[in-house]
């Protein structure tokens, strides 16, 4: 099975490219990783809320009376994929402060790389709302299919996956499993090692976010 592109968004803007580079390198420290995961979370939010719909309000500015475009953010439900997804979630939501916020906890058994979930917190009203899924590792693809099987069942409007680091393997299977689903990326790496990492890849993302390990 090959990569639908048209679902799949590599974001390339050159801070981007640049700050994703930082992260990689392995002598990076946890609290330089974390703030430039901030950083590019940030910039990326651009990207991913492009479409949002906007409605005209009336508003007086110092000289005239004018119509002018707002979003509603509270119409934007994001859900983070816990532990990493919340160093994404921050940086999103510096620039959406409105948002819902909805969190799964999931993680991925080490021996069959299936995705175990142990917590799941929505907002009360997901059904018609636009959800972004956060996490900054597409490896496998187990955790983000399970988590927008979880959320899909909640009938939301649009739902979209924003990460750092993908790999092809885990696009192929979120693109058979929920062919809607658009994903939003710094990076399309190379492929999976036997432990399902990312090659080239960052490493663990949990791990470097927290210092754990
Ligand atoms: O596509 P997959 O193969 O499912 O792998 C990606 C998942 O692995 C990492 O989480 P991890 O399980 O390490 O949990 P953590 O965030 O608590 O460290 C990452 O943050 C993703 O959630
Ligand atoms: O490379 C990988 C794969 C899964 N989870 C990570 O944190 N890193
Ligand atoms: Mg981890």
């Amino acid at each position: 099975m090959s990569i639908n592109h048209d679902t799949l968004h590599i974001v390339d803007h050159p801070l981007v490219q640049h700050k994703l580079t930082l992260m990689r390198v392995k002598t990076a420290s946890t609290s330089s990783f974390r703030r430039l995961l901030h950083e590019l979370s940030t910039l990326m939010a651009y990207e991913v809320t492009r479409d949002m719909p906007v409605h005209m309000v009336q508003i007086e500015t110092p000289l005239e009376t004018m119509q002018a475009p707002m979003i509603d953010g509270k119409k934007l439900v994001l859900v983070s994929i816990l532990r990493a997804g919340g160093g994404i979630l921050e940086g999103v939501l510096d620039v959406v402060p409105g948002a819902r916020v909805g969190h799964i906890g999931l993680y991925r058994d080490p021996k069959t790389l299936q995705a175990v979930e142990y917590y799941f917190k929505m907002p009360s009203e997901v059904a018609e709302r636009d959800v972004i899924l956060v996490d900054p590792m597409l490896a496998t693809g187990n955790s983000v299919v399970a988590a927008v099987d979880r959320v899909k069942s909640l009938g939301p409007r649009s739902i979209k996956f924003l990460c750092l680091l993908a790999a092809p393997e885990g696009v192929q299977l979120l693109q058979k499993a929920h062919p809607d689903v658009h994903i939003y990326t710094a990076a399309l790496d190379r492929e999976l090692n036997e432990h399902g990492y990312i090659l080239p890849g960052l490493g663990d993302a949990g791990d470097r976010i927290f210092g754990t390990k």
